[in-house]
């Protein structure tokens, strides 16, 4: 057997990170430390990135000590500690101080019960696509395996009979994967070729601030220019009647243009009853493909590609035995969003070990992960919708850019339940609000921590929705 030596980072940070948070109480610790993520540096010292300098300063002053306490007591090899802003890291790791394959999103091997960590979000050509969802990390199985294959065919910009293609399936089955998967392999193949990837809520919240800067006829010609156009979660226009009036037109044109286009959705178009029925039926012209849940044997594939590439991030172990992935495979609940977040935990809390695991101990480290999924599953589109009608607003102005308090604070109340009720990551969060920054939910979460201790109406309000999302 290889063993990983020394023991990972992310490993002996996540138990720094739990101490650190209980002693520095939720505000401190989520607006400075939960941002910033720990990397390695040249000499295999660990630095933990934080995404400013203000950050870095406030840790140095606050908590640097602590932490590198901590540190010590949980890393056989004493490493110490360094602390460096996100631009001084990258300044050194442009000038060759650390190798591409120290830099680990911390994100990877964090529970996702733990919200220690922000998704690092890589660049990419195209806006809006992640690196890491390509046709290589996708597993094929059954459940999906039509989807995959006409995904490839999109992609290779093939003749296609079928225009537009709409994916359905349900939430974490891989819908948003196969979307980013087609952008990136139909880039490669044809780098001229425009194509644009949108969720339905930044094509809505787009297309409102084009309407109210009067200058829509600068969106119609991106989107109606692209030669290959991606839109993400459909369902999410349903009720909106402008935007979706707007996206009819983009279809209609775009196709007789022969154009591409494919849509993602939770349900299939006979079934989208808030989308107006002229633009259902554009919806379903082409090929509707459903995703399905992956049985078994998909779920131990994505197991075992998610440890592959872990392992080649971090450095070779063994897998876990067998009863364990089968423990995985069978009894994590939930879909591919919970069952990745639980092989994360495993990797992470396990380190060097994760080979000799016994069941048992595996099943105590997966406790949060076993709990979290068992509740009931609340959307962010769910949490949207009640902040909204309490607050006596719409939906479509928690998604907008207006920033009076009467908007902004439900905003901030709603990305909070998010945060709370589902096992969406920050970045993830800020995309379904109007295609906001993580930084800016961060904030947003910070903000109703303190306002949950000094507001007696916040408390209130917040109480009133956990109650009422608990009961829908
Ligand atoms: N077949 C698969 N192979 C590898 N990874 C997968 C597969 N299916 C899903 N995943 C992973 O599971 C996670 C959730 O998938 P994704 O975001 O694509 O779901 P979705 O169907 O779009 O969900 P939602 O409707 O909530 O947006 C992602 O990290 C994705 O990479």
């Amino acid at each position: 057997m290889t063993s990983w030596s020394p023991i990972l980072p992310e490993t002996v940070w996540s138990k720094v990170a739990t101490v650190l948070r209980k002693e520095l109480g939720e505000g401190p610790f989520n607006s400075y430390v939960a941002p910033s993520s720990v990397r390695t540096g040249p000499y295999g010292d660990p630095v933990l990135v934080t995404p400013t300098a203000y950050a870095r300063d406030w840790i140095s002053r606050n908590a640097a000590r602590r932490a590198q306490e901590l540190w010590t007591q949980h890393d056989p090899d004493s490493r110490v500690l360094e602390i460096k802003s996100r631009v001084e890291y990258e300044d050194a790791t442009r000038n060759g101080e650390t190798t591409a394959l120290d830099a680990v999103p911390v994100k990877d091997v964090t529970p996702v019960a733990a919200p220690v960590v922000v998704e690092a979000v890589a660049p990419n050509r195209i806006g809006g696509l992640q690196e890491r969802l390509t046709f290589d990390s996708f597993v094929a199985g059954r459940g999906n395996e039509f989807a995959f294959q006409m995904s490839r065919q999109v992609a290779s910009w093939a003749d296609g009979h079928f225009n537009p293609v709409f994916f359905h399936g349900p939430y974490g089955y891989g819908k948003t994967h196969l979307l980013n998967a087609i952008g990136w392999e139909a880039q490669s193949r044809r780098p001229d070729a425009k194509i644009v990837y949108l969720t339905a809520e930044k094509f809505t919240s787009t297309f409102v601030k084009a309407l109210m800067d009067k200058s829509t006829a600068a969106f119609k010609d991106e989107v109606r220019g692209a030669d290959l156009l991606l839109i993400d979660d459909v369902h999410f226009i349903g009720g909106k009647t402008s935007s979706q009036e707007e996206l009819f037109h983009t279809l209609t044109s775009l196709i007789e243009n022969n154009r591409r286009v494919v849509f993602t959705a939770d349900r299939p178009p006979s079934q989208l009853t808030e989308i107006e029925a002229r633009l259902r039926s554009h919806l379903s012209s082409g090929l509707v493909c459903a995703l399905d849940v992956a049985d078994q044997s998909l779920r131990m594939g994505i197991i075992e590609r998610k440890l592959e590439q872990l392992s080649q991030r971090l450095g070779a172990a063994q897998n876990p035995r067998s009863d364990v992935l089968h423990f995985l495979a069978e009894r994590v609940p939930g879909s591919i969003r919970e069952l990745e977040g639980a092989v994360n935990t495993l990797v992470a809390s396990a380190g060097p070990r994760l080979g000799s695991l016994t069941l048992e101990e595996a099943m105590a480290l997966l406790q949060p992960n076993l709990k979290v999924a068992v509740e009931r599953r609340v959307t962010v589109d769910e949490i949207q919708k009640l902040v909204s009608d309490h607050f006596g607003l719409k939906q479509a102005d928690l998604l907008s850019e207006r920033r009076t308090r009467s908007v902004a604070r439900p905003r901030q109340v709603a990305m909070w339940l998010c945060k709370q009720h589902t096992t969406r990551s920050y970045p993830d969060i800020g995309r379904r609000f109007g295609g906001r920054d993580h930084t800016t939910v961060l904030h947003a979460v910070k903000k109703v921590e303190e306002l949950l201790q000094a507001d007696d109406q916040i408390a209130r309000d917040v109480e009133a929705l956990t109650r009422k999302l608990r009961n829908v």
